[in-house]
Order: C-alpha cells, then structure tokens, then sequence
C-alpha cells in the first residue's frame, strides 16, 4: 500500500488465519485487536459491537462464511454445506438494520454455490473482494461528495461512518478526508448518544489524520446551525429504501428536520450495497431496539424499577429531507423513486 493509499485505522484485517477485529468499545482508551476463528464468534462480535458500521458489519460477516467453510468442509463431511448455512443464518440474526450484512451474505451463499468443489478459495476470494471494494468505494464517494460541498466552511457529521464503520476510509468521513485534503474545513462531530460514536470514534478517527474536529452535544445542533457555523450535514446510511429515505444512527433524522428548518443542506453518502431495492419506502425498515441497559443509568436497572428506557438505535431519515445521496456509482440530487432508478439503470 502506497503511503497516500495508507489507511490510518482498520476495523478488520484478515490475517491469512483468522479474522483481527478491532474492538470499538474500547477505542479510544485502549486499541485491542482480537482474532476470530469461527463463525459463531463474528456473529457475536457483531451483536456486541466489537465491529460496528454497516460496510464493516458486512465484510466481517463475509470473513465469518470464510471462517465456516475452513471449519466444515475441511472436515470431508458430506453434510458442510448445512452446517455452513446454520452458521450464515446465526450471522444473519446478528443485528437487523444495515442491508450490508445480508448482502454479503447472499453474496457468500451465491459463491458457495457456484463453487461447490472449491468452496474455501471461491469464498476467500469473494470476501477479500467485498472488502477492497468497499475501500474503492469510499474513495470514489469521498471525491464526489467533496465535488458537491462547493465552498462550505463548516460540516456536522453524526455517528461514526468512517474508517472503523467501513473497510476503510469511510463514507460520510470519506467526503471529509476528500474535502480537507483540498482545503480547510471546520468539522464538527456530534456525540451520538447513547453508544457514543461521534465522542468516542469519530473525533478520534479524525486525530489519526491530523484532521482537527470539534465535537457537540447531540442537543448543540440546532443551536449549531442557527449560528451559522455549518453549511451541510453529512452522513452515512445503514439502508436505503429504493425511493431514496434512508436508515441511519438515532438522531439522524433530527438533524434533517433541523437542518431543513436552518437552510443547511443535507447529504447521506453510501455505497450501492447500502441500497435495498427490494423494500419501496423507509417504513419496512427494521430499526433495532437494543437493551435499554445501554440507556438507563445504572441505578436504574433492577427489574421493578419504574424507570424504564426505550432504545431504538436507528431512525428513518425521509428523501424529501435530504439534498443528495452520494455512492461510488453517482449522485442522486433531491432523491426520489425515479432519480433511484436512474441511478440503478447508470
Ligand atoms: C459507513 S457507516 C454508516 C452507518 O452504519 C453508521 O452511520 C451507523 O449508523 C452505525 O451504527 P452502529 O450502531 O454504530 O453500527
């Protein structure tokens, strides 16, 4: 890798072995990268957030099938192929939201049947290339989006869609390292409550590439923009429906209401394997709901408590709230079901 191609921080390597994953609950007081034999663990890594992002959730899914096929069909069993696709489904059940995951899986399921033969090198082959290509991604992304910011002097971003979230480079962070290395912009980061990945990941991320950020109150937003200090909002996505509403962190939404209400122009980047073309709109999203434990304050947590916490980790951001939707393939500028198809069909 040149050093200009250089990625700072990794949310996953494959080591040739086993799957490293960088444990993001940690980061940043602690960098821990752990490795991963099998399946069943890079689905529980998944659902406990070790590795988070949808981009990134879907390689290390990938990596996961890899993981299972070493594991069963080198055992010359003449049944591996059920027990590869028990551990896809376990991968599958590990978290809800981000399209990414199940496309790569089908991607996985549809190698492991063209190669039955050669199962190991088809499925090694087609994971490193799920992850290089997300990289490619983000790279075309970030250039694009930077095209559109024109001559903004602030940006807000929300959650963590960067290096960590993806293979590397990131999405809506990929636009932000496309537009620094042109010129100065003042980024500012909003925390992300609860999990905390504008705080914990994001502004860190950023430190790694000398790129300075200046992190919020996720309730410091409006009061942000009716400053004048920010001209787009930009952030990744988790699923886009196919008339361009799109699923993203918990907040995400709020911050379109609020950016519409500011003049603040809104752009949600992605790669075309966050589209769900399958699904006509944003309400057959699934949201996840996570444990309210992640929410309530300790104190709080005995069973008969009257303090309880509702803790859904996504919200719905509509295509009539949003500017553009950047992916490596094009733009979709005011996105509706016809600029989606346009973009299908480029
Ligand atoms: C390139 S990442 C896009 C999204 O996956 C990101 O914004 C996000 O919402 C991640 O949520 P998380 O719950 O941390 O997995």
């Amino acid at each position: 890798m040149t050093k200009q191609n250089r990625l700072s921080v990794e949310a996953l390597k494959w080591t040739g072995n086993a799957l490293q994953i960088l444990d993001q609950r940690k980061v940043p007081e602690r960098i821990v990268y752990q490795d991963f034999d099998t399946a069943e663990e890079v689905s529980r890594a998944i659902a406990s957030m070790r590795v988070r992002g949808a981009p990134a959730i879907g390689i290390a899914a990938a990596y996961g099938v890899v993981l299972s096929v070493r594991r069963h069909a080198g055992e010359n069993a003449a049944d591996w192929r059920a027990k590869v696709d028990a551990d896809i489904d376990g991968l599958a059940k590990s978290r809800p939201t981000a399209v990414n995951l199940f496309w790569a899986l089908d991607r996985m399921k549809k190698t492991l049947d063209a190669h039955p033969d050669t199962p190991l090198a088809a499925v090694l082959a087609e994971a490193e290339k799920i992850h290089a290509d997300d990289i490619a991604a983000n790279r075309a992304m970030g250039e694009r989006g930077a095209d559109l910011i024109g001559s903004a002097k602030g940006v807000l971003t929300h959650c963590n869609a960067g290096a960590l979230a993806t293979g590397g480079y990131g999405t809506a962070l990929s636009v932000i390292r496309s537009l620094y290395s042109r010129r100065p912009v003042q980024v500012y980061a909003g925390e992300t409550r609860p999990w905390l990945q504008g705080a914990r990941l994001t502004v860190w991320e950023l430190s790694q590439d000398g790129i300075p950020a200046t992190l919020i109150a996720d309730s410091a937003a409006a009061w942000l923009m009716r400053s004048g200090a920010v001209d787009w909002v930009i952030v990744g996505a988790d699923r886009i429906a196919a008339n361009g509403d799109a699923a993203n962190k918990i907040g995400t939404y709020a911050l379109a209401v609020l950016a519409r209400q500011h003049g603040v122009k809104f752009m949600v980047v992605a790669p075309t394997s966050t589209i769900d073309w399958t699904i006509a709109d944003g309400s057959r999203i699934e949201i996840e709901e996570r444990d309210p434990a992640e929410l309530l304050p300790a104190c709080y947590r005995e069973q008969d408590s009257l303090v309880q916490a509702w803790n859904p980790v996504f919200d719905v951001t509509p295509s009539e709230l949003i500017d553009a939707i950047v992916t490596e393939t094009g733009v979709v500028p005011n996105p509706s079901a016809d600029g989606m198809a346009r973009l299908r069909m480029s």
